[in-house]
């Protein structure tokens, strides 16, 4: 079974527990959903591959260490995984971006997908797919389907609040795929949305409502 991460780290909690807060407007939201992207992306990408290389400092020549291997590919679900790209990137600049687009269905919260462009090389890269919210799992299923149908090997997905149910449904599905949450919530309510959550995601973060 892949990893499953609750990453809780201080400045995650208190940054979460801002974006909560149904007072808190649209600027002051994305700047937090950037920065918790930005702390997430540091732990995510801790077991990245290092090898050895020379640098000659002002006083000496010595081997170091610099990033090796796999390079990465960030891949935001349409809309609001947008939020958390600017701030992952900051991290990982020479990072490509993919996009899949995808919206709950109101009624029967099933996803619709509706746009996918990704890097030409997807296969040769880990992904992090990146999404604020996991709430049934369906979004993400589909999203990580669309990924291994094009090749993607190496898949990781990051999100800001997560249900138990959704967290079951991708490990069914998907049990390769890493999961790294900044919270686990209580469950979902009669509309499919996450309690205590934070909320229409999408909608909070492009003032859509
Ligand atoms: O786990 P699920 O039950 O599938 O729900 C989670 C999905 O719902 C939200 O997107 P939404 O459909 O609201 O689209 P948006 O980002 O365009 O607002 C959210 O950003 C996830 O993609
Ligand atoms: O709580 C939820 C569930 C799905 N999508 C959201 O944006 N919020
Ligand atoms: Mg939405």
């Amino acid at each position: 079974m892949a990893k499953f991460v609750v990453l809780d780290h201080p400045l995650i909690q208190h940054k979460m527990t801002i974006i909560r807060n149904k007072e808190i407007g649209t600027k002051v939201f994305r700047e937090m959903v950037n920065e918790i992207a930005m702390l997430m992306a540091y732990e995510v990408t801790r077991d990245m591959p290092l090898e050895d290389v020379e640098v000659e400092t002002p006083i000496t020549t010595t081997i170091k260490k610099k990033l090796a291997g796999k390079k990465l590919a960030v891949v935001p679900i349409l809309r609001a995984g947008l939020g958390m790209v600017d701030g992952i990137v900051n991290m990982i600049p020479a990072a490509r971006i993919g996009h899949i687009g995808m919206y709950r269905d109101e009624e029967t919260l099933e996803p619709v997908e509706y746009f996918v462009k990704l890097p030409e090389d997807i296969d040769q890269r880990e992904v992090l797919i990146v999404d604020p919210m996991l709430a049934t799992g369906g979004s993400a299923n589909m999203a990580i389907d669309a990924l291994k149908k094009r090749g993607a090997k190496f898949i990781k997905l990051v999100v800001l609040v997560s249900a138990p149910e959704g967290v079951k449904a991708v490990q069914a599905a998907h049990p390769d795929v890493d999961i790294y949450t900044a919270a686990l919530d209580e469950g979902l309510n009669e509309n499919g949305y996450i309690v205590p959550g934070l909320g229409d995601a999408g909608d909070r973060l492009f003032g859509t409502k």
